[in-house]
């Protein structure tokens, strides 16, 4: 395998050293081969908000897995998560299920350039979107944490139709729209940006993506891959009250095995085949063992209080992160929103790329071994979030913040 690993960010090459190999997890413990156990703020990039094999999830896979694995053939369950989803996302009318954020995102870009007969998008530096050609320009996750933020292999006719802009930045903006406003056929944009660390929408950013879409016919799709179901439950979207036109979902809502949808609009949803003619197909999508984990997740989601713990939990480790941090003489900008977070090792507010790309990733490198060596597995890149489950219990997070004592003073000696 490439590196040993079958997606980059799982290689330790940013923080040095081999990664671990995980034997098993069990709510917010992780346990590697040796036998080593960490407290996991991974979560497997995002989907384990409810911890590692909770209980409810496991049983319904289960009782699912005694009726098959999958059937291409549509299934009540795949459309009880489908109204799932469009009761719980405020912009969401009609759905279509797939199989990873990759997938979801570069066919609602297909939906929105066919729909507006368009050919340009606008993406923002430092966002992520997956790998798909046109979206691997200036992007964030594991292509900034490896140096190859636009990637070779993507034809240069391909991304010249790929506009980027700096994130939180209005004006940037508007001389795009003015140059090129007629031919560009979205804007898509992580509502909280969580691949160049996390950087939160300034007050008025996403109201103005909403006004300008408008004004020039456009379309605005929030990737909630990371923050749907996260931020809040029904996202990014609820929590800000922006209404996009299309949403692209993943992670959360296949409870940690592969799943992926977009959705919005029904007079844009209805152009996707075969109720329309912008065609995207899926052997696996809709699959019944995906479709169970991801319900009986946000099953449990939707228990009273659930978000609130996870704003309670998520500040406890905040603040004593930033405290530990300040004991240690360390200078820090943590960027939290609901339950993701990063540590920036800047004194600098972090707003975009730019701002993000001046943590001293030195420092966060030794950071990071010394959380490692103490217990905590966090994501081994400076560009990545922090995940809070309601797994974490405050015993665990409060082991995390004594981890973090010596983990910023380890830090503090790099210059
Ligand atoms: N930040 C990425 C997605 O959200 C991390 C997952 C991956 O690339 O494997």
């Amino acid at each position: 395998m490439p590196g040993g690993v079958n997606s980059p960010v799982r290689a330790f090459q940013a923080v040095g050293g081999q990664p671990v190999f995980i034997a098993r997890g069990e709510g917010a413990w992780l346990y590697d081969v040796d036998g080593n156990r960490y407290i996991d703020y991974v979560g497997s990039w995002g989907p384990l908000i409810l911890g590692h094999r909770h209980p409810e999830v496991i049983a319904a896979l289960r009782d699912c897995l005694e009726t098959g694995t999958s059937f291409g053939a549509p299934t009540a369950l795949e459309t009880e998560l489908a109204r799932e989803i469009v009761s719980a996302i405020p912009s969401v009318e009609m759905v279509r299920l797939v199989n990873s954020g990759t997938e979801a995102t570069m066919s609602a870009l297909r939906l929105a350039r066919g729909y507006t007969g368009r050919n340009r998008i606008v993406k923002f530096e430092g966002c992520y979107h997956g790998h798909a050609d046109f979206l691997l320009i200036k992007a964030g996750s594991g292509a900034l944490t490896l140096g190859v933020p636009t990637s070779p292999g993507v034809p240069a006719d391909t991304a010249a139709n790929t506009i980027n802009a700096p994130y939180n930045d209005p004006d940037t903006l508007e001389q795009i729209f003015a140059a090129h406003g007629q031919d560009i056929a979205a804007v898509i944009v992580e509502p909280v940006a969580g691949n160049m660390g996390v950087v939160p929408p300034q007050e008025g950013f996403l109201s103005f993506l909403r006004e300008i879409t408008r004004r020039y016919g456009a379309l605005l799709i929030f990737d909630e891959v990371m923050t749907g179901f996260r931020v809040a439950y029904g996202g990014a979207q609820e929590r800000f009250g922006i209404n996009p036109d299309l949403t692209c979902l993943g992670k959360i809502i296949g409870g940690g095995l592969p799943v992926g949808a977009y959705g919005g609009k029904r007079e844009i949803m209805e152009r996707v085949a075969p109720a329309g003619p912008v065609y995207q197909a899926g052997t696996l999508s809709g699959n019944p063992l995906a479709v169970t984990a991801g319900l009986a997740t946000l099953r449990i989601l939707q228990h009273p209080g659930t978000y609130a713990e996870l704003e309670r939990k998520s500040a406890r480790l905040a603040d004593g992160l930033a405290r530990a941090a300040a004991d240690a003489g360390v200078p820090v900008t943590l960027n939290r929103v609901g339950a993701m977070l990063c540590l920036f090792f800047t004194d600098h507010p972090v707003t975009d790329y730019e701002s993000a790309c001046r943590s001293n990733t030195a420092r966060f490198a030794a950071f990071f071994r010394t959380m490692l060596s103490g217990g905590v597995y966090l994501a081994p890149s400076q560009f990545e979030a922090v995940f809070i489950s309601l797994a974490h219990s405050g015993e665990q997070i409060d082991r995390t913040v004594e981890a973090a004592h010596k983990a910023f003073a380890a830090a503090g000696r790099i210059e």
